[in-house]
């Protein structure tokens, strides 16, 4: 049976500071126990009031290592970059001091930039502390879009390879993705969405049905620990 565990507030400004605050707590208590910590975020345009909120707290940075949940196939300087985002908007302030992860690299075609990725990753200290995911209103999350050209792959929970390229309709430029494994055995899951439009996919999403109509499914059924949702109008 999935679970999620219901976080709602009535704005998104009080949404950033209660999850920012819930991050910044899961990895000071990675960096207490063992020394460091990881944190995996997505892209898009609702985590932008988390990043800042979360760049502001006071933990120690410098033994935090930041990647991306997913990217788009582009370098840091197009607009749309989540490895851009992140810079403006997370990696600033205290947060500045983390260390960061790019999924995109100079590595050739998407499945090489894929391959060399998953090597970078697979060298963490695994699994995330934190992996913080979006959805779409097509339920897509993190880069595992309905249609997509790897969605049977990056889905599997057996999936052997953790990041991985794919093309869909409605993706925009081809996609590097951190596979299921890697997300689903993370520490804290957060789903952070934000308005009525995804609340309701959500609920669809919760119901039975096949993951490849909603793949956000694939994380809420395969979950180690309850998804924990984040929602705001
Ligand atoms: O690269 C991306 O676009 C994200 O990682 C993606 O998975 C995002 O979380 C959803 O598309 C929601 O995006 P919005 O927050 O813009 O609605």
């Amino acid at each position: 049976m999935t679970t999620v565990s219901q976080n709602m507030f009535d704005t998104g400004a009080e949404l950033a500071t209660a999850l920012a605050r819930k991050i910044a707590d899961r990895l000071s208590a990675a960096i207490a126990a063992r020394g460091q910590a990881s944190l995996a975020v997505s892209g898009g345009s609702t985590p932008k009031a988390l990043f800042a909120a979360l760049s502001k707290l006071d933990i120690d940075w410098a033994k935090v290592t930041v990647t991306l949940v997913d990217e788009r196939m582009v370098g840091p300087e197009n607009e749309r970059s989540n490895h851009r985002l992140a810079k403006l908007f997370l990696l600033k302030d205290r947060a500045a001091a983390a260390k960061f992860l790019p999924l995109f690299n100079s590595a050739g075609t998407a499945e090489d930039v894929a391959a060399q990725a998953a090597k970078e990753i697979d060298a963490l200290a695994l699994p995330f502390d934190v992996v913080v995911l979006g959805m779409g209103t097509d339920g897509h999350t993190a880069s595992f879009f309905p249609g997509g050209s790897t969605l049977a792959d990056v889905t599997d929970p057996a999936c052997g390879q953790s990041v991985m390229a794919i093309e869909a309709p409605g993706a925009g430029e081809p996609r590097l993705t951190l596979t299921l494994p890697r997300i689903v055995d993370a520490g804290l899951i957060v789903l952070h969405i934000e308005g009525d439009d995804k609340r309701s996919v959500l609920a669809r999403a919760l119901e039975n049905g096949p993951a490849a109509e909603l793949p956000v499914r694939a994380v809420l059924r395969q979950a180690k620990t309850p998804v924990e949702l984040y929602w705001a109008p």
